[in-house]
């Protein structure tokens, strides 16, 4: 793999983010996410996986450069699609997969961290889903899986704005398991990770499988109207205004097209 490294340790498999400057999620990351469940699928020595970020960031989310790639509304539901449905295969993977933010978690980098078991955070990280500032809506379940954790007021809030909250309101909230000091993240998380670890793999699997049912029966429906919708809008004028300002640095000047 190019951009996510792992090594075991205790039962762990720490496993590192690591694409300069932002950790965005191009397509052949968000593949590799989907190989490293694979490589440690059937490997007993792993029995919970930690997740984090190189750099400053978790990651900030899917790669705006690449966007400027793809034209057709059909190509961007399809990349939509594919991303929830890796980020499904995390969530209903039979071993823990935790996520440890620092800096920066945002749009798909959010998505992918809400897809984790669990999250823990720096107490200044920022987490948000800031995809209308660029003219769009989140793709990869964000909008299905935000409100399960913060309500929909909150969610509502987050996503209209496209402020993100801190790593401290994001634990107050419930979108984070807890926060911590930077320089007590990963130890503190591989501490939790580590006594998971010792739990029976069978217990495990059959306690995640159990959680799944906590999903709003409407949840799949949700995310398959998500991905028609995240093409849809992608190909409006606004769109391209808003990744073209992003891309500049300057603000958006969005007319309703
Ligand atoms: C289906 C999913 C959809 C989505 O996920 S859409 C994307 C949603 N995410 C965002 O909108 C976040 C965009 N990024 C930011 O808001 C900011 O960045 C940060 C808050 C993360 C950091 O800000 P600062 O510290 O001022 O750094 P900087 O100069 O803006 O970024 C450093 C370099 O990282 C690149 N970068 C940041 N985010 C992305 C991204 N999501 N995709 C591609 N590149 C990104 C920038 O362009 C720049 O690069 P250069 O140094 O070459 O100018």
């Amino acid at each position: 793999m190019e951009f996510i490294s792992w090594k075991k340790e205790d039962g762990v498999a720490v496993a590192t983010i690591n694409r300069p400057p932002a950790n965005a999620l191009s397509r052949s990351l968000i593949l590799e996410v989907d190989e490293l469940l694979n490589q440690v699928e059937n490997d007993e020595e792993v029995r919970v996986i930690v997740l984090h970020g190189e750099g400053r960031f978790f990651s900030a989310g899917a790669d705006i450069k690449e966007f400027t790639q793809v034209s057709s509304g059909e190509e961007f539901s399809k990349l939509s699609a594919s991303g929830q449905e890796v980020f499904e295969r995390v969530e209903t993977f039979h071993k823990p997969v935790i996520a440890a933010i620092h800096g920066a978690a945002l749009g798909g980098g959010l998505e992918l961290a809400m897809s984790c078991h669990m999250r823990f955070v720096t107490e200044n990280a920022k987490l948000g889903l800031p995809e209308l500032q660029l003219g769009l809506i989140p793709g990869f379940a964000g909008t299905q899986r935000l409100p399960r954790y913060v309500g929909t007021a909150k969610a509502a809030e987050m996503l209209l704005t496209s402020d993100p909250i801190s790593g401290t309101e994001a634990a107050q909230y419930g979108l984070a398991n807890r926060a911590y000091a930077e320089e007590d993240l990963l130890s503190e998380t591989l501490t939790i990770a580590r006594k998971i670890a010792k739990k029976s793999p069978v217990s495990v699997k059959a306690a995640i499988e159990m959680l799944q049912y906590a999903k709003p029966a409407s949840y799949h429906e949700g995310v398959n109207a998500e991905a028609q919708s995240f093409g849809t809008v992608f190909v409006s004028e606004d769109a391209k205004e808003g990744i073209q300002a992003f891309l500049e640095k300057r603000e958006a000047q969005f007319k309703g097209k």
